[in-house]
């Protein structure tokens, strides 16, 4: 699986509003969806969108699990989410540290909602809604972001 290039924060398509993508399409992402995952990895991130890697479509991969950058960071099962959507989240919020792959050493402490509710496809084309909370609906809140053309230092105080 090949790695792909990360934009950088000055590429217009991280400014843009992603495209959905449509149901007959989930079967011909199926290796972009793999080449995400490889190219998070290779960066030692914990999640990563595909306008990240010059693809605009609502697509997301969430993978926290420890690695260099966020030792702390719970372990989890790499999910990909197509077409997220947030249905709820909660009023209580919590700061924590974020970085972002299109946006190289810089850190900054971010609000983002304490818990959420999200309903996404998975990459077998099957609708699912699920809840997160604390760092893993961080990770998620920043990539459903990234497909709306924010970044994380947009959400600063
Ligand atoms: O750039 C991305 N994702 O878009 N990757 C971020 C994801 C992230 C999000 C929120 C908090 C910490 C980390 C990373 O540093 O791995
Ligand atoms: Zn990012």
């Amino acid at each position: 699986t090949r790695t792909l290039a990360i934009a950088t924060h000055d590429a217009p398509i991280l400014h843009q509003r992603a495209q959905e993508v449509g149901d007959i399409q989930v079967h011909a992402i199926q290796t972009l969806l793999d080449e995400m995952l490889t190219t998070m990895q290779a960066a030692n991130g914990v999640g990563i969108a595909a306008p990240q890697v010059f693809v605009p479509l609502r697509i997301i991969i969430v993978a926290s699990q420890p690695n260099k950058r966020y030792p702390d960071a719970p372990f989890m099962e790499p999910i990909a989410m197509i077409n997220p959507e947030i249905l709820w989240q909660s009023d209580t919020t919590c700061s924590g540290w974020e970085g972002c792959l299109s946006v190289p050493d810089t850190r900054a402490q971010v609000k983002r909602a304490e818990r959420l509710r999200i309903r996404y496809w998975t990459r077998t084309g099957e609708q699912v809604e699920a809840e997160y909370s604390g760092f893993v609906a961080r990770i998620i809140q920043h990539e459903c972001d990234h497909l709306d053309g924010i970044l994380f230092p947009e959400r600063l105080e």
